[in-house]
């Protein structure tokens, strides 16, 4: 963050990033159509972007660092598809709340696609699996959220001042996930030949991190109607549907939430073992962020692919 802007106001340096990254970029890719947000692992999402220009966020004024392994510190902007192609700008690296960044410079970054031209935003995620039908490296288009931290506390991006006449005091949020882009969603991956369960739908539920859940968050979050959850996506598109663009989340499973039916209860085992009887402990499982990138990593050409066709089947107008 730059010393000489404050990192919670993000109507102050939009015209200093504007301004060099007018500098940076050739005419035809200072417009992107369409915004990506790279997840957890997720990165390589612009590796097949022509004619790419990456911007290092050292260079813009109102970026942070990205310190979560997984995320770059850039934007990348590019062509997409054959042609003339469609220009985009991915941001190869998000800010989490847990990073210690202010929330309205988590969703800076957003604000600043919307200022550029984005119309439609599409956001990959790393989250875990909260429905036991979900399997590890199914890909879920988000149609709903359930975030608490927005609900109850300081974590809601849009808290404070409206920054903008065209912004409203109170953003309906019911029809936050664009059916246009999720159709499309379906569409690709029925034109890339991927089988059913390649693709889902389901609602994420949106906790600060940095911790994963215990059992019982889990249990409540399922319970809740969640079927994933992550520690991010959800400031995202709040400020994104604030500033007007059409939104797709891409939820990767990246593992399950650890959800056991019962405990283990250690007041049987010891009784068992008082009376000389042999008890089986199998592993609990324990999620962490390795494992995370792994299956971000393997399924990054899929996902890849899957964003690709859909910018390309964006109507254009
Ligand atoms: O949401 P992204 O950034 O994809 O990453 C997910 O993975 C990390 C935890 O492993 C958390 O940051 C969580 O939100
Ligand atoms: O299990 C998880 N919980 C929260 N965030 C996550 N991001 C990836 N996996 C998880």
């Amino acid at each position: 963050m730059s010393s000489t802007s404050d990192p919670s106001d993000p109507t102050e340096p939009f015209a200093s990033t504007l301004d060099v990254l007018a500098r940076i970029l050739p005419p035809h890719l200072l417009n992107p159509r369409v915004g990506i947000v790279c997840g957890s692992g997720l990165s390589t999402l612009a590796a097949s972007l022509r004619e790419v220009v990456e911007v290092p966020y050292s260079a813009l004024e109102g970026f942070g660092k990205s310190t979560v392994a997984g995320h770059k510190s850039a934007l990348a902007f590019g062509l997409v598809g054959e042609g003339a192609g469609v220009p985009v700008v991915v941001q190869l690296g998000r800010f989490h709340a847990y990073e210690g960044h202010p929330i309205k410079a988590v969703v800076y970054p957003i604000r600043l696609m919307a200022k550029l031209g984005v119309q439609n935003l599409i956001i990959a995620s790393a989250t875990g699996a909260l429905n036991p039908d979900l399997a590890v490296g199914t890909i879920v288009t988000i149609h709903d959220h359930l975030a608490i931290p927005n609900m109850t506390g300081w974590l809601n991006p849009l808290f404070g001042p409206l920054t903008s006449s065209d912004h409203t005091r109170f953003l309906p949020l019911s029809d936050a996930y664009s059916v246009k882009l999720r159709r499309l969603a379906f569409h690709a991956a029925h034109a890339l030949g991927l089988p059913d369960d390649a693709l889902a739908e389901g609602t994420y539920a949106w906790v600060s991190g940095p911790t994963y859940e215990t059992p019982a968050e889990g249990r409540f979050l399922r319970a809740a109607g969640a079927d994933v959850v992550g520690m991010s996506t959800v400031p995202e598109v709040v400020a994104a549907r604030e500033e007007g663009l059409e939104v797709l989340v891409l939820a990767l499973v990246t593992n399950a939430v650890v959800i056991p039916e019962r405990y283990r209860s250690i007041k049987e085992e010891v009784k068992a073992e008082l009376e000389g009887r042999k008890v089986e402990t199998p592993p609990e499982p324990v999620v962490n962020h390795e494992e995370v990138l792994t299956v971000g990593r393997l399924k990054a050409e899929l996902m890849k692919s899957l964003v690709a066709r859909i910018i390309e089947m964006i109507p254009r107008d």
